[in-house]
């Protein structure tokens, strides 16, 4: 049992006023005493939320040598959006005496190193000057470094001047410094580093990618996201808010949070990797057609996405998914994944449990489809079909593809849209930004899964075959060839690009949305996976539970402690 002994307390003073602080190891609290030594406010700091702790900057005078600043994690509301952030807290304290600041200096240090012993102390930071509104160096230099250099985190950072440079640094230059890597830039920058961290641990674990059965070796380099792209949905729906000075908190305090990642097959070869959304039909043609108007900067998702409703497309297709257990979980059971989430928890449980009764480890082994259950198929044509990991909640939609989604349950929700009237998929459209629920139509099913493979009906015309310029009449290796020549996820991320699917979002070979230029009607869509495009319609993905780790820690919960009175006194925490 944890005991919170005391480490320090006494008689400190902020201003004028009087208080008795004390510090524990878990808690850094300070109650104002009015001059009868009743006790009024306390405010309530855990040590794990405490980002520094400085003497004064002021020059050298008696008073300046007995004051001490504290750093620290306080919550606030945005005004806008009512949304919880975090933003630097700090409090001077005076001190009766030089030697009293001194031993409260040594005692708040020694606590959180020993308290709060995850927080990284250097990292590698990867900028993409050019996501979203291109702010991404400003952002960092003016709100993210300093609080960095407070807390005594030292960065090596790259400011990128190409795609893929940040997967490329991270899959093959040394990090043994490093405690984890950080992105500045959207979705398509965490993307970069999620496939260079994924990527060099199974290298180092000497495990194949490319196996959809193969159980891969969880990440222990963590990723931190400060965002500065068009989405960011993926912080948004890890962190519950696109706030560089939030995120910037949440590495500093070293806050760890699991997340599963879905694997994209494709004949025998690893496509990529996911964590938000792997979609067909719909959200896949919005984003091939978004990639021909990246010079509207963010706004080219709404244009996009009017476009592509306006065309009224869906596509034939046979969905087949394992489901997850339906006694632990349901995409439709109302609740919300938040921080310090028991659906999740369970699951770390039962992966730990696994490892432990395994004799050597988790890792390595297979996969086995027949003891994970009875695959379900859906044939029929599609508005769309969309997996995500996670709720994948973003500004646009405050809740998300799939509300009930969990961050790190090993499971992923599979939602399909059935061919329907273009007023009845407008409201399933519509139900996405407010708060009604987008499951509840007749046309449309969800379901919690484990794996999901798509495929064409036999007789589909494969558009690739087309009159356009295909990436086979273009002369590109097939799809196996990529594999056994280089064995590696680089080598066919390569591939993947030289087909036109690229990182730099720029359509090399032939226009992949298929979209206004052709002649008649395409019978296939594309995948958007996590906003790039993949050139195969038939894949398999596979949900790999708590695969990586990120710098947060969930949404959390305004109702649950801290926020909540002690003892009946007024208790604020920060
Ligand atoms: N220096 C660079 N030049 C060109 N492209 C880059 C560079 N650095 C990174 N990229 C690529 O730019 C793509 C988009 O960047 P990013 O994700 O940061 O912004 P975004 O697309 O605006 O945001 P979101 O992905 O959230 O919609 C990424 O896929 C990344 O691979
Ligand atoms: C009539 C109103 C129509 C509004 C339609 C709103 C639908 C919003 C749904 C947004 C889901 C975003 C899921 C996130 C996906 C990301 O992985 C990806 C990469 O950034 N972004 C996109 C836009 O695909
Ligand atoms: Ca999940």
């Amino acid at each position: 049992m944890d005991v919170d002994l005391v480490l320090l307390e006494s008689s400190l003073w902020v201003g004028k006023k009087r208080y008795w602080a004390v510090l524990t190891g878990w808690h850094f609290n300070w109650t104002e005493r009015d001059k009868k030594n009743r006790e009024k406010m306390t405010v309530s700091v855990p040590v794990s939320e405490v980002v520094g702790v400085e003497v004064s900057q002021r020059s050298q005078s008696e008073e300046a040598d007995r004051e001490f600043t504290v750093f620290y994690v306080k919550r606030t509301s945005s005004r806008s959006s009512n949304q919880l952030l975090w933003a630097l807290g700090r409090t001077q304290f005076s001190c009766p005496s030089r030697d009293l600041r001194d031993q409260w200096l040594t005692q708040l240090r020694m606590a959180l190193k020993t308290h709060s012993p995850s927080r990284p102390h250097r990292l590698l930071v990867f900028i993409n000057p050019f996501g979203g509104k291109k702010q991404g160096s400003h952002i960092y230099q003016s709100l993210v470094a300093p609080l960095f250099e407070l807390a005594g985190i030292s960065c090596h950072v790259v400011v990128t001047e190409r795609a893929n440079q940040a997967r490329d640094h991270i899959l093959k230059k040394d990090l043994t410094d490093f405690d984890g890597v950080v992105c500045v830039g959207g979705d398509g920058m965490f993307s970069e580093l999620l496939h260079g961290v994924i990527g060099r641990t199974q290298q180092e674990a000497g495990l194949s990618e490319h196996d959809p059965t193969l159980t891969l070796q969880s990440c222990d380099l963590h990723i931190g996201i400060i965002p500065a792209g068009s989405t960011d949905c993926v912080c948004f729906a890890t962190v519950g808010v696109n706030d560089p000075v939030t995120s910037a908190l949440h590495i500093i305090v070293g806050d760890s949070q699991p997340l599963d990642v879905c694997s994209v097959h494709h004949g025998s070869s690893l496509v990529r990797y996911s964590v938000s959304l792997v979609g067909y039909g719909f959200y896949g043609d919005v984003m091939a057609e978004s990639e021909k108007h990246r010079w509207m900067g963010p706004l080219r998702y709404d244009y996009s996405g009017a476009l592509v409703y306006l065309r009224n497309r869906s596509y034939a297709g046979i969905v087949q998914y394992l489901p997850a257990d339906p006694q632990l979980s349901s995409p439709r059971d109302k609740t919300r994944c938040l921080s310090r989430c028991t659906v999740c928890s369970k699951s770390t449980d039962r992966r730990l449990l696994a490892q432990s009764t395994n004799s050597s480890s988790l890792h390595g082994s297979q996969f086995s489809s027949d003891s994970e259950g009875e695959w379900v198929s859906v044939e029929g044509r599609f508005k769309a079909v969309s997996l995500t990991c996670m709720s994948s909640s973003c500004p646009r939609s405050p809740l998300g593809l799939s509300p009930s989604a969990h961050l790190a349950d090993g499971t992923g929700d599979l939602i399909i849209v059935r061919d329907t009237h273009p007023l009845g998929f407008l409201t399933f459209l519509h139900r996405h930004t407010t708060t009604q629920d987008q499951f509840d139509l007749p046309f449309v099913d969800v379901h919690r899964v484990k794996a999901v493979r798509f495929s064409l009906p036999l007789g589909t015309e494969d558009n690739e075959d087309e009159d356009e310029g295909t990436v086979k009449d273009e002369g590109l290796v097939e799809d196996g060839e990529a594999l056994s020549k280089s064995g590696s996820q680089q080598h066919l991320a390569e591939r993947v690009e030289e087909r036109g699917m690229t990182n730099d979002r720029s359509v090399k070979k032939k226009d992949l949305s298929f979209g206004l230029c052709c002649s008649k009607t395409p019978s296939v869509s594309v995948w958007n996976c996590d906003g790039e495009i993949l050139p195969y319609p038939e894949i398999l993905c596979r949900v790999h539970g708590q695969l990586v780790r990120l710098y947060a820690r969930g949404i959390e919960d305004r109702s649950a402690p801290p926020f909540t009175n002690c003892k009946g006194r007024a208790f604020l925490h920060n």
